[in-house]
């Protein structure tokens, strides 16, 4: 899958996980409609395909996250910005209007908390 940037200029030969050329910092997944798996297999497999750019995503919002908790005067946990949870929620919602703000909220409270534990296990990890 993609990771790294090394020239976001310069196309990949051939994805691995979409099979087309682009560049290499770009994330492109097919998105199978519900309407489009008729087996548990099919819906199965769609899940998995579905999964991996999650977690890839998942990944580098915490990578980028930790970031931000650097650039804070207060970062981690003592740093919280409900206003800022509140307006990632509400953008998000508007994507996704079958799981709503409120169950979103429970999605980015968990998504946000990882991010921030992860943050502080490797600022205290050995370097
Ligand atoms: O935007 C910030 O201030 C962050 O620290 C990032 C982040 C996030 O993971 O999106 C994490 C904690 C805050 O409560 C709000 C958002």
């Amino acid at each position: 899958m993609h990771d790294q940037v090394i020239d976001p200029t310069e196309p990949t030969a051939s994805c691995p996980a979409c099979g087309r050329a682009h560049a290499a910092d770009e994330l492109r997944v097919p998105l199978p409609s519900a309407a489009s798996v008729g087996t548990l297999g099919e819906a199965r497999t769609a899940i998995d395909g579905l999964d991996a750019a999650l977690a890839t995503l998942l990944e580098r919002r915490a990578e980028i996250a930790a970031v931000v908790q650097r650039l804070k005067p207060v970062g981690g946990h003592a740093g919280r910005d409900p206003g800022r949870e509140r307006q990632i929620v509400e953008a998000m919602a508007a994507r996704a209007p079958s799981l709503g703000a409120d169950r979103l909220a429970r999605i980015m409270t968990a998504v946000i908390e990882a991010g921030l534990d992860a943050a502080a296990d490797a600022a205290e990890a050995p370097r």
